[in-house]
């Protein structure tokens, strides 16, 4: 008899999550999972099904390691085939196919991207061992989904030419930045400063640079839509007004848009909102039609004194984490004279989990969100506890009072609550890591 083991424990699971979906494809009519160039790219499933999904990407990539070894966790060759999806981005190999056609012979796109045969055949041929491109019989080379999503998609070819371009070269640079600055917390001392060669901290300097700038904010809007990072989960997930009556005031720092305040608006009638951001990029935001009266566009710099005062609460959204302690400090510090008794600090951010707390792929995708923003401006994600220490270097009336992890959301939400009243200072114990639910303090 063959024992349970970690192997079949793995591929029973593979086989029970593909069959569960398989039936829903089958009963739902939808085409089933591929790389044919009409495949579908995306997968709208119901909750149910997409927690099979996941659990399918969960075991087969476990599987997989177990498979290949230890050696291949050390030694995997990933950053090759980076080089040539770059050369695709930069040489336009996607999007030159000739207009209308899925096919075309090697020649063909060579001249359409002005390289060399030889050049192209290279580039190409890696690439189709990575399902991006195939051969067809007869020698041509044709779409598969995946090189025809990249022809198509302007933002997914942007979010590629951003990473490729800003944050890879950033990457091979961190660990000489370390070296040469050890544990920096300023901006400006990071591997992109390096790899760039530039002196200005690298939001401050892709603002003065048109097109990159257009890129990074096209590359991050596409990955504000992606799954688990929507704005519905800070809009859903926290407790914005106690009563429908009483009028509350959010002010939304470095807001951007206002996609957030937009929905908390629509959303809440007895909700007024202010965006800041810097003035750049106040200069485009526009106020929906039926807003008018309650929400409003403001310039402000998040390192000054915060001018709008005694608001409800303060909103900062995928913001701290582009900048070290020192630099978050100051930031939230910038708050302290326009803080009534009871306002609230609410931070919609990544909480990374203890070790080995959420499944291995998961939470090697948080860390690789922290070492990403080491990289570019020695910024940094950051656990409850992280969390809980910063506030309490910024003011000890400055108290952690909730995180919520919604479910289903790659973000949390931390609350603080300004606290004036020395009988409140309550002494708490440490946080579990990661929650699935709201953890009352
Ligand atoms: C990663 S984006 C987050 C935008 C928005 N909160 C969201 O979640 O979509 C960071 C924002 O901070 C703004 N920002 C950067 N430095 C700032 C400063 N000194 N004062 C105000 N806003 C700033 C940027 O312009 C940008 O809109």
């Amino acid at each position: 008899m063959t024992c349970t083991t970690k192997i079949t424990e793995l591929s029973t699971s593979i086989s029970r999550n593909v069959a569960k979906i398989n039936r829903f494809n089958e009963e739902n009519d939808l085409p089933t999972q591929s790389f044919e160039p009409n495949a579908p790219t995306t997968y709208d499933y119901p909750p149910d099904i997409e927690e099979a999904r996941q659990a399918v990407l969960l075991a087969t990539d476990e599987l997989h390691a177990l498979m290949a070894g230890p050696a291949n966790a050390l030694m995997a060759p990933s950053h090759n085939v980076q080089t040539s999806i770059h050369a695709m981005y930069r040489f336009k190999i996607a999007n030159s196919f000739p207009e209308g056609k899925e096919e075309v012979t090697y020649t063909e796109l060579a001249t359409a991207c002005g390289l060399t045969g030889p050049t192209l055949l290279r580039i190409v041929r890696d690439l189709m061992a990575h399902r991006i491109f195939r051969q067809t019989p007869d020698g041509k080379i044709a779409h598969t989904s995946a090189s025809k999503l990249f022809a198509n998609n302007h933002a997914i070819r942007q979010w590629v030419g951003m990473v490729l371009e800003e944050m890879w070269p950033a990457a091979t640079k961190v660990v000489d930045a370390l070296q040469k600055w050890p544990n920096s917390e300023e901006p400006n001392q990071s591997g992109f400063n390096l790899a760039h060669n530039v002196d200005q901290p690298m939001l401050e300097f892709l603002g003065k640079e048109p097109e990159r700038a257009k890129r990074f904010a096209e590359a991050m809007s596409l990955f504000n839509t992606s799954p688990g990072m929507e704005t519905k989960y800070i809009v859903e997930h926290y407790n914005w007004t106690s009563s429908v009556n009483d009028p509350v005031t959010v002010v939304d720092v470095g807001g951007s848009h206002g996609d957030v305040a937009i929905s908390l608006a629509c959303k809440y009638q007895n909700v007024t909102c202010i965006v800041q951001d810097l003035p750049e990029v106040i200069a485009s935001a526009k106020i929906p039609e039926g807003l008018e009266k309650r929400l409003r566009f403001m310039e402000y710099d998040f390192f000054t004194e915060q001018p709008v005062k005694n608001a409800d609460v303060y909103l900062f959204k995928w913001i701290l984490h582009d900048w070290s302690d020192k630099y978050c400090i100051k930031i939230l510090r910038s708050l302290i004279p326009a803080l009534k008794q009871g306002a609230r600090v609410v931070v919609n951010e990544l909480i990374l989990p203890e070790p080995e707390t959420v499944p291995l792929n998961q939470e090697a995708t948080l860390r690789s969100f922290d070492i990403a923003m080491w990289e570019i401006q020695n910024g940094k994600e950051r656990d409850s506890s992280d969390w809980e220490s910063l506030f309490q270097a910024v003011d000890y009336r400055l108290r952690l009072t909730k995180v919520i992890q919604p479910r289903g959301s790659k973000l949390g939400i931390i609350e603080a609550t300004w606290d004036t009243c020395e009988a409140l200072k309550l002494a708490h114990s440490a946080l579990p890591a990661f929650h699935d639910h709201e953890i009352a303090i």
